[in-house]
């Protein structure tokens, strides 16, 4: 089966979350269930210094009034289609933000433009090659279903997955007339959204079939309180609604051979990670001493639950643990660590930026890391966790809910304990969890269990790329009836 897929970001070559873990690791998960994905995505600096050798396999000579030329390259094993478009992607910034953080302005054309020419290469094929399957991820790629819907020319089954539904893409009505769509397109089963244009509602009502990252947000994302305006579509389309929780790329992520490590282990060397917590203290600036050390890795946001965590930071230190955190994001938030780090000296430390070595290092050399998210449709940070025992203290949300088993009193008493989780997701409650943890740091051969029990768990892509491939099967059987 050959599927097309079409991302905004895609790592190893541009990455700002987890989107792109996911867009570059199921494909090679994909590959073992006989799948083979090619992936569509826009040639930002960093993709163009990146690739070697790129074939140009098709052009567009006014894509939404751009020039740009699809060049078909294989980079790390991923097989991939960049949509080389100088004027829309060629600029400096990030994929999202200018230099000054702030939205490109002409991202509704940009990223039209991307699933406009997605929704073509699917439709047409492209250098001789013909997909079955078009997945989109995202609002980004969202109009990708609704060009195919609203085009002439044949519709490819099409699969939608929602990673972050708090960007949806919406735009004014006045960007309708540029982006190539029929009139009719401007309704309420097209991409009419309260009045403008909605990119993630448009993709959600015309895609075949719609998926999110666990099972949980599946659920959570019916209800007016996680769907963000969108439940109501979301509810009509419940059939076609699935759930499939992320994996990791464990070759990437394995304490074994990680190569930004101090260190390397295994769940029978765990003594092996006092190298990295020492590497840690050091880059941190933290005391070298037996506390327990907790962890953040993520952007620093509202959704992230960051806000709570500034305000138990004071009671985590009077716990006896010391903090490190890693992530950027509001500006206010930033203050509040910072602030925290100078009344804590050698206690509580900040890194501000994006760094991937250093996330990984966090991993192997933390005790623990601290993941109160008010919503998260899977997030990863905690399955890293787990490959690296490096124990996750979760909000009972979403796929945090899915992947982490609390150590209850029966969760330890059968050894299936991997974690820490707390609800309702208050400050409160989350000051309390991190005492509970700091509490079975203390009772050494529990928390010894808890990580082996997290590094025996399976959070490979394994089961849940067999669970897409079969989902692609049930969308080709569907255009057959
Ligand atoms: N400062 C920093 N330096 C280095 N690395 C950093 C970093 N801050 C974050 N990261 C990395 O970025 C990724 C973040 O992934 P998450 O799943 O936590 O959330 P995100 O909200 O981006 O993704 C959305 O999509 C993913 C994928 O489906 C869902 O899991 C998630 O719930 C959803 O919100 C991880 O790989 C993490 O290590």
């Amino acid at each position: 089966m050959e599927v097309l897929s079409v991302a905004s970001e895609v790592y190893p070559l541009v990455k700002t979350g987890g989107l792109a873990d996911v867009a570059g690791a199921l494909p090679l998960a994909l590959k073992q269930n006989g799948v083979s994905v090619r992936t569509l995505m826009p040639g930002y600096p960093a993709v163009m210094r990146a690739i070697n050798n790129p074939k140009v396999v098709g052009s567009f000579d006014d894509l939404l009034g751009a020039k740009a030329d699809v060049l078909a390259v294989e980079h790390q094993g991923l097989d991939l289609l960049v949509l080389d478009a100088p004027a829309l992607f060629d600029r400096p910034g990030g994929p999202y933000l200018d230099t000054n953080g702030k939205d490109h302005a002409d991202n509704w054309l940009r990223f039209a433009a991307l699933s406009k020419a997605g929704a073509q290469t699917a439709q047409d094929g492209i250098g001789g090659w013909r997909p079955d399957i078009v997945h989109v991820h995202d609002w980004q790629a969202a109009m990708v279903p609704a060009y195919m819907r609203f085009s002439d020319a044949r519709e490819v089954p099409s699969l939608i997955t929602i990673h972050n539904i708090a960007f949806q893409g919406q735009y004014g009505a006045e960007i309708f007339p540029d982006l190539d769509l029929p009139q009719h397109a401007f309704g309420i089963d097209g991409v009419e959204y309260f009045g403008g244009v909605g990119y993630l509602k448009a993709g959600l009502q015309a895609s075949w079939a719609i998926s999110t990252v666990s099972p949980s947000y599946a659920e959570e994302i019916l209800t007016p309180e996680f769907g963000m305006g969108l439940e109501g579509l979301l509810s009509h389309r419940a059939g076609d609604l699935h759930g499939i929780v992320n994996g990791i790329d464990d070759a990437v992520w394995d304490p074994a051979t990680d190569r930004n490590l101090r260190a390397n282990y295994t769940a029978t060397t765990l003594k092996n990670r006092a190298a990295n917590k020492i590497a840690l203290a050091e880059r941190f600036g933290l005391d070298r001493d037996r506390a327990p050390l907790f962890c953040v890795v993520s952007r620093l946001t509202w959704q992230k639950g960051m806000d709570l965590l500034a305000k138990a930071v004071d009671d985590l230190v009077d716990a006896g643990a010391k903090l490190a955190i890693l992530g950027s994001g509001d500006a206010a938030l930033e203050q509040a660590f910072q602030a925290a780090a100078a009344r804590h000296p050698g206690r509580v430390s900040l890194v501000t930026g994006y760094d991937e070595p250093l996330s990984h290092l966090m991993q192997a050399g933390s005790d623990a890391i601290i993941i109160p998210s008010r919503f998260e449709p899977c997030g990863l940070t905690q399955l890293y966790g787990l490959r690296y025992g490096c124990v996750p203290i979760v909000a009972r949300t979403g796929g945090l809910n899915d992947t982490v088993i609390d150590a209850s009193h029966a969760g330890l008493a059968a050894g299936a304990a991997t974690g820490v989780a707390f609800g309702p997701i208050t400050a409160m409650n989350l000051r309390r969890a991190l005492r509970r943890a700091v509490t079975l740091y203390g009772e050494s051969k529990t928390w010894t269990a808890l990580q082996k029990q997290g590094m025996k768990t399976d959070v490979s892509w394994m089961k849940s790329a067999a669970l897409y491939a079969n989902l692609y099967k049930t969308l080709l059987a569907k255009k057959g009836s």
